[in-house]
């Protein structure tokens, strides 16, 4: 779907939010500067979350809102058994927390199957198009929900 400005993606986050459940675990695909982080932050305040821009470039954030979310940056990853250093399990199989990746493919062989995987295409300063992939069972539900 095309996003015209970050109102567009604001509307689009609090679609998707409420469809999320603690266990999912949202890869999301784009160049830098496509808008990952800014989806995030825009779903994070969903769940009353207004804090989730780090300052820092930690690989991992954890944020507790009404629900508890794991966000996961391997960009700096040099490898993916840069993996076996954090506690990967706990973030790619969260039990009580929805997980968000960016650059996923930094991990690539530890990854979860049943991603929801999101991509961002930046079409211009503020157009974005945003395609959740119907690649795994999951993402497939949320589309159908979506009406997609
Ligand atoms: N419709 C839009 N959707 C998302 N971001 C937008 C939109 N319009 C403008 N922007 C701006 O584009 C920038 C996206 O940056 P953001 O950090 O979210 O990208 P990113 O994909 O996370 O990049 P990186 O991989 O470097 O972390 C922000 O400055 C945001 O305000």
């Amino acid at each position: 779907m095309v996003i015209e400005n970050l109102n567009d993606l604001e509307k689009f986050a609090y679609s998707l939010a409420p469809l999320l459940k603690e266990g999912d675990v949202i890869n999301l695909i784009g160049d830098m500067g496509a808008g990952k982080t800014t989806l995030v932050n825009s779903l994070a305040r969903f769940f009353n979350i207004y804090d989730s821009s780090s300052p820092t470039f930690a690989i991992v954030n954890i944020y507790d809102g009404d629900i508890r979310i794991y966000h996961l940056d391997l960009y700096r990853f040099e490898s993916p058994d840069d993996l076996l250093d954090i506690d990967f399990e706990t973030y790619f199989y969260p039990e009580s927390a929805i997980t968000f990746l960016e650059w996923a493919e930094n991990g690539e062989g530890y990854l979860p199957d049943d991603m929801i995987n999101i991509r961002i295409d930046k079409l211009g300063p503020s157009t974005r198009e945003i395609t959740i992939l119907n690649d795994t069972e999951r993402a497939k539900e949320i589309n159908d929900l979506l009406g997609n």
